[in-house]
């Protein structure tokens, strides 16, 4: 097992696919009598990467595998280039739909070589291109001096690299990746997933990633589609989601959140931190305030603000993290900003609010 794994090969030497569209329409699955896709639909344009977001048991490694073709669908369609792919009583197995697959166990084979696992997705090439083929794949990943080594020989890093030079060697229209980065350390994390978006660029390959990570999404994906319940609740491009989330649910996924509930009056809500203007909300209307502690508020030494008192504080990277009481708030106010030396627990300070990371939903 090799601890430090060296660097990633040249950027912009990987092979580029013919980029297919990926269709799902108005798909049901059902499992164990219950529905777990339910008329979930979703267009990939050709070279687009959309990450599926969700809470664990939404449905999506279900989406996955049916655009992979393991798992049939009980109604509706799934198209690839146009093409019916899926159907309920027909289902294209996932060697003749054109798409590559890249799970989160990598899925390596054991006995094979670094070389042959690449070699094992070009079987259909003759030997001299399907060579030429893999080797480029693997000095594209950094791995072009490891061909003859084993999986079990290489660093947990290598193998999502060579799981990756084997998914995107075949050149597919489609590449599907379940939670591609799940099993990596966080320090690794950040530059293979970097590293991997620039693959998935070169090779303009259309995408479909599964991620429950947030973060991951809004980084890796040109939309991101949040799956609730088998189906999607929203669907834009990361900064949509994040800065305008459909509900106070869709909000909580991305973090936590300090909520204070109020009443509209006058086009405005009176909070404990101040006044929001809410021009949209009729008068009467009950809503959640919903404040994120990255950005929501700010914490200063003097005023103007509410005043408060900071209860606790944590250090990290760059970053403190602290909860603050308020007079008028039921709990404590997470606050998270760029480090100071001037916060110490105990403090008294002066909370204001950026009215951009702060959310107003109306109750249901
Ligand atoms: N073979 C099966 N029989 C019955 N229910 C199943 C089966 N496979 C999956 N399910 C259920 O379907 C739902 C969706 O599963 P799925 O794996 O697609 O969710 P997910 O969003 O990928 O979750 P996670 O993030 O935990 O992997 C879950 O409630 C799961 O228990």
């Amino acid at each position: 097992m090799t601890e430090e794994p060296a660097g990633w090969g040249t950027r912009g030497t990987t092979g580029v696919s013919f980029a297919a569209t990926l269709e799902f329409d108005a798909v049901d699955v059902r499992l164990g009598g219950r529905a777990v896709l339910s008329q979930f639909s979703l267009t990939l344009r050709p070279g687009e990467i959309v990450c599926l977001l969700g809470e664990s048991g939404s449905g999506k490694s279900t989406a996955l595998r049916v655009a992979a073709g393991i798992q049939p669908v009980s109604a509706g369609v799934v198209r690839i280039n146009g093409e019916i792919v899926s159907a309920p009583g027909m289902t294209v197995p996932a060697d003749r739909r054109g798409i590559g697959l890249m799970f989160q166990d990598f899925a390596l084979f054991p006995h094979l070589t670094v070389l042959h696992n690449v070699l094992f997705g070009l079987r259909k090439l003759g030997r001299s291109a399907a060579l030429a083929q893999a080797r480029a794949a693997l000095r594209r990943v950094g791995l072009g001096d490891r061909e003859a080594d084993y999986p079990h020989m290489l660093s947990g890093g290598q193998q999502q690299r060579l799981a990756l030079a084997r998914s995107v060697a075949p050149r597919p229209g489609v590449l599907l990746l379940d939670e591609p980065f799940s099993s990596l350390d966080a320090r690794l994390r950040e530059t293979v997933r970097e590293e991997t978006l620039a693959v998935l660029r070169e090779t303009n390959v259309t995408s479909l990633i599964v991620t429950h990570d947030p973060e991951e999404a809004m980084v890796l994906g040109d939309r991101v589609a949040l799956l609730r319940h088998g189906c999607i609740a929203q669907i834009g491009t990361g900064a949509e989601i994040y800065s305008r989330p459909i509900d106070l649910s869709a909000a909580r996924f991305f973090s936590p959140l300090s909520e204070i509930e109020a009443v509209v009056s006058r086009g405005m809500v009176s909070t404990p931190l101040g006044d929001i203007l809410t021009p949209d909300l009729a008068d009467g209307t009950a809503v959640t305030v919903a404040i994120r502690p990255a950005g929501g508020a700010r914490l200063s030494r003097t005023g103007p603000g509410a005043p408060g008192r900071i209860i606790s504080k944590r250090d990290a990277i760059g970053e403190d993290i602290c909860e603050v009481t308020v007079a008028g708030l039921d709990a404590p106010l997470g606050v998270r900003q760029p480090a100071s030396t001037s916060l110490a627990v105990g403090q008294d300070v002066y909370v204001t609010l950026n009215r951009e990371h702060v959310l107003v939903f109306p109750r249901v």
